[in-house]
Order: C-alpha cells, then sequence, then structure tokens
C-alpha cells in the first residue's frame, strides 16, 4: 500500500530531553492505532505529522510534501488534540464554525461543514450551549467535530476516548470507525489497549521515543511467538500436574501459584503445548479446572514487546 504519511528518521529533542529516537514508520490509509504508555512520543509523533513541531532530524511527509512550513497541507489535514484548547464562552457549534472559516470557508459553507460535522459526533442537541457547561465526552466529541469539519483527508486524534463515558466512547468508535472505511486516513492515539483494538487491528506500538513493533495484532503475535508464551493452568492436583510437565521438552518454565491452587507455565511452542495438554491431563488423571493464555490481549503484548 502507499503510504499516506511518512517519518524518515526522525528524531525530536526538547533540550536534553528526546521525544522522539530516529523514528522511521509509513502509515498506509485506513485507520491506524499508535500505542504506546505516557511519555512513549505519542503527541509527538501527531505534532510533527500536523507540522506544529519541526523535527530535530529527518523529516516527515503527507501525501509526498513535506510537513514543516507547508501551510498548503493544512487543508488535507485535521488534528484532535490531547488537551483542550477551547474558548468557553463559546457554544460548541460557534468554536466549530470557526475553525471551519479559518480553513477557507465562507460564513454559509462553515455553518453546514458545522452543523454537519456536529451531528456526526452526536452534538446536535447541545450544539447552541457554551462549551463551559460541556462534560469530558461533550468536549472530546466538539474537538473530534472540529478535527474534521473541513473534511480532511488525514486526520490525526490524540487520545480521543479519555474520560469519555461507555456511550460517548461507542459513538466516537462508530465515527472514526467510519471515517476509516469512507477513505479518510486516520492515526489514533491511545495508550489503552482495549480502545485501540476495538478501533483497528493495525497498531503501531511506540515506546520511549523508539518504535518498537508495528503491523496487523496477527503480525505481532507472530513476533511474540518467538519469545515464552505463559499459560495459566488451574488444577486441584497442581503439584503432579508440574511434576508431569517437567518432563515435556516444550516447556521452558514452571512456577507455582500456591494459594490459586495454579501453575504458570512457559512455552515456546503454544499450539503444540495445547494439543498434548489433554492427553497428559487425562493420562495422568489429573483434571483440570481452568486452562487460559496470559497473551490473549493485547495488554499481553505489548507488555511483551516492551519488556523484551
Ligand atoms: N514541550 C516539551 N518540553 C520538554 N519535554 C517534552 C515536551 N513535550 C514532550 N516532552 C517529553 O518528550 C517525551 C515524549 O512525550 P510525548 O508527550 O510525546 O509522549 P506521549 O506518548 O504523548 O505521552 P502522554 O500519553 O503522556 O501524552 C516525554 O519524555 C516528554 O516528557
Amino acid at each position: 500500500m502507499t503510504p499516506i504519511i511518512e517519518f524518515d528518521g526522525v528524531s525530536k529533542w526538547y533540550g536534553n530531553v528526546i521525544g522522539l529516537n530516529k523514528l522511521t514508520l509509513h502509515v498506509p490509509a485506513g485507520v491506524t492505532g499508535l500505542l504506546g504508555p505516557n511519555g512513549a512520543g505519542k503527541s509527538t509523533l501527531l505534532q510533527l505529522a500536523t507540522g506544529q513541531l519541526r523535527p530535530s532530524q529527518g523529516t516527515v511527509r503527507v501525501f509526498g510534501q513535506d510537513v514543516w512550513d507547508n501551510p498548503g497541507l493544512n487543508h488535507l489535514i485535521g488534528l484532535c488534540p490531547e488537551q483542550d484548547a477551547f474558548y468557553e464562552w463559546m457554544t460548541g457549534h460557534d468554536f466549530v464554525r470557526t475553525c471551519a472559516r479559518l480553513s477557507g470557508m465562507n460564513r454559509r459553507e462553515a455553518t453546514k461543514a458545522a452543523n454537519r460535522a456536529m451531528e456526526l459526533v452526536g452534538m446536535t442537541e447541545h450544539m447552541y450551549r457554551a462549551v463551559r457547561g460541556y462534560s469530558k465526552g461533550m468536549r472530546q466529541r466538539t474537538k473530534l467535530a472540529q478535527a474534521m469539519v473541513h473534511n480532511p483527508r488525514v486526520l490525526f486524534l490524540d487520545e480521543p476516548l479519555t474520560g469519555t463515558d461507555p456511550v460517548a466512547r461507542r459513538d466516537l468508535i462508530d465515527v472514526v470507525r467510519g471515517l476509516g472505511a469512507s477513505g479518510c486516513s486516520v492515526v489514533v492515539s491511545s495508550h489503552v489497549l482495549h480502545e485501540i483494538q476495538a478501533l483497528t487491528p493495525r497498531i503501531v506500538l511506540l515506546h520511549r521515543g523508539r518504535l518498537v513493533a508495528q503491523g496487523h495484532v496477527r503480525e505481532i503475535r507472530d513476533l511474540i511467538d518467538k519469545h515464552p508464551h505463559r499459560i495459566v493452568l488451574v488444577s486441584e492436583q497442581y503439584r503432579e500436574l508440574a511434576a508431569k510437565l517437567a518432563t515435556c521438552a516444550d516447556v521452558d518454565g514452571i512456577k507455582f501459584i500456591e494459594r490459586e491452587s495454579s501453575l504458570l507455565v512457559e512455552t515456546r511452542q503454544p499450539d503444540a503445548f495445547y494439543a498434548r495438554l489433554p492427553e497428559l491431563a487425562a493420562t495422568g488423571g489429573l483434571s483440570l479446572r481452568e486452562v487460559y493464555s496470559e497473551d490473549d490481549n493485547l495488554e499481553a503484548v505489548f507488555k511483551y514487546l516492551v519488556n523484551r
């Protein structure tokens, strides 16, 4: 796929602090999730991609054009920043319409575009109220409306779901997925893995300013398959089970979790291990109450990759 956003050897220093470290990343069309713990460099990346920060080193391009000092790109790009930057006395509609005017629309176009954007994020009912009375969810919805009011082809959303209630969360997820399906390229940052999982399977993992991994969740799973999988076996006879497992070549390690009557088994061949497990238990007359993999969610994938 042709990349829409290209980072090539990009570093960003804030004095002595490094925000991004020699990042090379090519992002294709569709929705991409940018994951990383606090301080990973997500906001730095988004600000570089929208031309708000100048790289200390390397180049950032969108649609093949250098982003820095290129106001011509502004009408193609939208940003929903992490921090609120409202004029609290304005109504949500005024705020979004003003942003549309700043993108070059005339009054009529801007009013129509603001109506449409506020409707899309479910704010029609509240759009003539002052922002100062908005809840966190309403603020996030309004920020998303301002980011997309000028119909950008690339949208950057910095932690758009933070602090939202479940209804706002579901609505915003639907909006983002809809934008991706309609051909807009969307990069969404979050430090909450299940949020990103709900938005897209394509993820980029950042940690301490570096790219840790990228790809489909499945590919990232393949990557971690090179590292031991951690599987928990719950059984009243966990000691007997451990004795049997100790003789298996594909078991790399066993830990007792005494108070839960369970074992934590490490293996590099999880498929073979799972296939053999029922027979192993049956031949010893052992019953297994529960078997689960610690890897079965993105949280574990992330932990593996940042700790390896
Ligand atoms: N304006 C700044 N001045 C100095 N250091 C900064 C500045 N902005 C970011 N940093 C530092 O750069 C690193 C990356 O920060 P950044 O905000 O990009 O990360 P993040 O992944 O968005 O984190 P968070 O989720 O906490 O916003 C951190 O060490 C941060 O302290």
